[in-house]
């Protein structure tokens, strides 16, 4: 059973999935935090600001910056035995690289999420070597108050990091865009801001409810020779929009990679 949970580092990510377990019902009394700067973790959650001595947890999840995995690893260790699950959010610290610095965990899982998960509506993308069926199923009930979990190969994750985990900044970005455009075209700026994000807000829940492709929906918004029509043209001239989506999802999964590199022990 995965009962005790220990978070090393419960910054914006690390702290989205606390609160998104906390909101699916777990008991807080479950979750310990190491965290030397952060002010004060949920009510019922142990806040430590050191690596506890001698305790045991069922899981550990590793929520600092990859930058640091190489430096907080070797006082991290002593704490994971063959019945610990490591869970690691880190990008780009690939399964090899967990394994070597964490040689006796029971099982080492790669996780991206993104920070939805506080709502529980986050795409999990999960990845994991020679682990049993039960603790497996195990892992994924963990991850089910945070939204879609989703096992995937390991050579996928630099992709799917940029698309799931960095992908949230890419859409507010998309909503802050649409809002500044229409703020130059003459609307109040936070009029346009409001009417932006309910507009991408309502439309992403009819995509997630629609029996209909996000193209088709696309279709059905715009009458031939309309007005929709016509931003449609300008965003699929030359794929411009396209090739943008295909332009930044790859300089971040390239991004992914070169961590990788670098975090490799
Ligand atoms: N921010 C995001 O949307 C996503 C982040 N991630 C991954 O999550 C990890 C954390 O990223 P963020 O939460 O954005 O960073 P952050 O900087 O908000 O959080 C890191 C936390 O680690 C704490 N920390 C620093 N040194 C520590 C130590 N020695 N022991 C324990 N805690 C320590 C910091 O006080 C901070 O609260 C990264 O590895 C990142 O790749 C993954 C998916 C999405
Ligand atoms: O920007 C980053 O490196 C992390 C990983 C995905 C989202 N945030």
């Amino acid at each position: 059973m995965l009962d005790t949970i220990l978070i090393i580092g419960c910054g914006n990510m690390g702290g989205a999935m606390l609160a998104g377990w906390l909101a699916g019902g777990i008991a807080p009394s479950r979750f310990t935090v190491v965290d030397p700067v952060l002010a004060e973790a949920p009510r019922g959650v142990t806040l430590l600001r050191e690596l506890p001595k001698g305790a045991r947890f069922d899981v550990v999840m590793l929520g600092v910056k990859p930058q640091m995995l190489a430096e907080v690893a070797p006082t991290i260790a002593p704490l994971i035995g063959s019945d610990t699950t490591l869970l690691s959010i880190l990008a780009g610290a690939e399964l090899a690289t967990l394994a070597t610095l964490f040689p006796a965990a029971g099982a080492r899982v790669r996780i991206m999420p993104n920070l939805s998960a506080a709502i529980g509506r986050s795409p999990i993308a999960l990845a994991t070597q020679a682990i049993d069926a039960d603790r497996q199923a195990e892992v994924t009930a963990l991850m089910d108050p945070l939204g879609t979990p989703e096992w995937i190969p390991e050579d996928q994750f630099d992709v799917v990091t940029a698309l799931a985990g960095s992908g949230p900044a890419f859409v507010y970005r998309f909503i802050d865009a649409l809002a500044a455009g229409a703020a130059a075209l003459g609307l109040d700026a936070g009029q346009a801001q409001r009417l932006a994000l309910a507009t991408v807000e309502g439309a992403s829940l009819l995509a997630a409810a629609s029996e209909h492709s996000p193209g088709e929906l696309a279709r059905r918004v715009a009458s031939p020779g309309g007005t929709t029509q016509a931003g449609l043209d300008v965003l699929d001239a030359d794929s411009a929009l396209a090739r943008l989506a295909q332009d930044t999802l790859k300089a971040a999964a390239d991004r992914n990679a070169e961590m990788a590199k670098a975090t490799r022990a």
